[in-house]
């Protein structure tokens, strides 16, 4: 994902460039399971069903645009990260997408729950999330968010800042409690993502530099303070990474600050977390780690480099969030106007766009997409498939190949939807949010329901 990658896309007659689309794909019918939910497939009359619903159904029940989520694949996940990472702990990334159904799917599963705003705080608890199982992150978190997650007795509060340890000193005193927390450091690491979601490099905004002292002398101040218990060390080196050398480099960075507690203040911490960011497939060239492969690279790195250093093994944490939601979801919708522009390519318009998907205008993020309310053997053509908003980068998949009879009231669908889109999702122009609808055993519900015109004017206090 690279802002330069496809800065016009490719135009008809170009030589393309190696990768997503050079060519057309060999089926334009094919799913490819790398990118769709598992329970989707394309039914004999050549309708995309999910869970065994056709999604002609669905987008007649509960309309479009609209994301539909795999239940059964998302608790599948959960299931891949805590097989993986037995005796370690996993904490979904709530910001990915967070509902009250995901936490309950999340608390049936076994997994803890990292939150970063008020908001999310209050839906993990709604849902009965226990509190000894959230984590509080946040660069920036409010007085009022720090003593809500402190009275709520949440599980610990990762801090960001040295003035987020006087503040969470504070709150925990007059409650009188004392916080467990753990340090966000910057190790210095730079992910090999879009530079919008790499998080371990010095210069910007989250954690605490260990190039600098900044964490080491986070560690002084904490350790001085009683009403805070310092259970360990958390390193977030960034987002939609598929090379483990980073992570690898962040463990081995974490556990050499550990050693460096260890020799200064005679104390052994017994956590370290290593974050979320493992990369997903948004497109069949993509290659994603499992998390069998990141489990057992980070545990062989951690007591390569405790025994090395005479350290007891601590209690290893991950907080996936995209791995987990991001390939359980497509988002349906209606084509609209299909115009060619001689020469350079179809432009497919949808009734959603960058309000329901900001990604593809955020990030240069790729997709792909699917003719999904019939099959079609017409010819291929290059089409970028755009929403209805009043803004011309409001792109949701750059370049695509779909069939050339494709016309107005067909439904495509853009896989890989699940995470970073809904929970992203603006009422630009006031165009309304779509629902999230959870397939489960062919059975479908809104698990978010669709924005309406009088939650708008709700807001709208006149
Ligand atoms: C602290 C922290 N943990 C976990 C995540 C989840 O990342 P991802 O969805 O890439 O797994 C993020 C987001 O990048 C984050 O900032
Ligand atoms: N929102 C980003 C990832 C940021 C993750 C949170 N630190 C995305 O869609 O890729």
């Amino acid at each position: 994902m690279s802002r330069s990658a496809h800065p016009a896309g490719p135009r008809h007659g170009d030589v393309l460039p190696e990768g997503h689309y050079a060519a057309p794909p060999a089926d334009l019918n094919g799913l490819d399971p790398h990118v769709w939910a598992r329970t989707v497939a394309r039914g004999a009359d050549g309708v995309v069903t999910v869970g065994g619903l056709p999604v002609t159904r669905l987008a007649e029940e509960f309309g479009t645009p609209a994301y539909f989520l795999d239940e059964e694949d998302f608790r599948a996940r959960c299931r891949a990260w805590t097989d993986a990472f037995e005796g370690a702990d996993v904490f979904y990334a709530g910001k990915a997408f967070l509902s009250r159904a995901v936490v309950r799917w999340l608390r049936e599963e076994g997994l803890n729950l990292d939150v970063c705003s008020g908001g999310e705080l209050a839906t993990a608890l709604a849902a009965g999330m226990p509190a000894e199982r959230i984590a509080m992150h946040g660069n920036n978190k409010s007085p009022g968010e720090i003593e809500r997650a402190v009275e709520a007795g949440v599980g610990r509060i990762v801090l960001d800042s040295y003035q987020e340890i006087v503040r969470v000193a504070h709150a925990a005193e007059r409650l009188g409690r004392r916080q467990r927390v753990q340090i966000r450091v910057t190790v210095g690491v730079e992910a090999h993502t879009h530079e919008f979601i790499a998080t371990a490099h010095e210069d910007q905004k989250f954690g605490l530099a260990l190039a600098d002292g900044q964490a080491a002398e986070a560690v002084r101040r904490v350790l001085r303070l009683d009403a805070l218990e310092l259970v360990g060390i958390h390193s977030h080196i960034g987002s939609q990474i598929f090379d483990m050398a980073g992570f690898e480099v962040s463990a081995r960075r974490v556990v050499g600050l550990l050693t460096e507690i260890r020799d200064e203040h005679g104390v052994e911490l017994p956590e370290i977390d290593l974050g979320g960011g493992l990369g997903i497939a948004y497109t069949p060239e993509d290659d994603p780690r499992e998390p069998y492969e990141i489990a057992k690279a980070l545990r062989d790195i951690v007591a390569r480099e405790c025994t090395a250093a005479g350290l007891t093994m601590p209690r290893l944490s991950v907080e996936p969030g995209r791995a987990i939601a991001g390939p359980t979801a497509f988002t349906l919708y209606e084509v609209g106007t299909v115009k060619e522009l001689a020469g350079l390519r179809t432009y497919v318009s949808v009734d959603g766009g960058m309000s329901d998907n900001i990604r593809t205008a955020l990030y240069d993020a790729e997709y792909s997409v699917a003719l999904a309310s019939r099959a079609s053997t017409a010819e291929p053509m290059l089409a970028r498939v755009v929403g209805k908003h009043c803004e011309s980068g409001d792109i949701v998949v750059r370049d695509a190949y779909l069939p050339a009879d494709l016309a107005a009231g067909d439904l495509i669908a853009v896989p890989a939807t699940g995470a970073y889109c809904r929970s992203m999702a603006s009422n630009y122009n006031h165009v309304l949010r779509p629902p999230v609808v959870a397939v489960a055993d062919g059975a479908a519900r809104e698990i978010v329901r669709r924005e309406t015109e009088a939650d708008l004017l709700r807001l709208d206090v006149g």
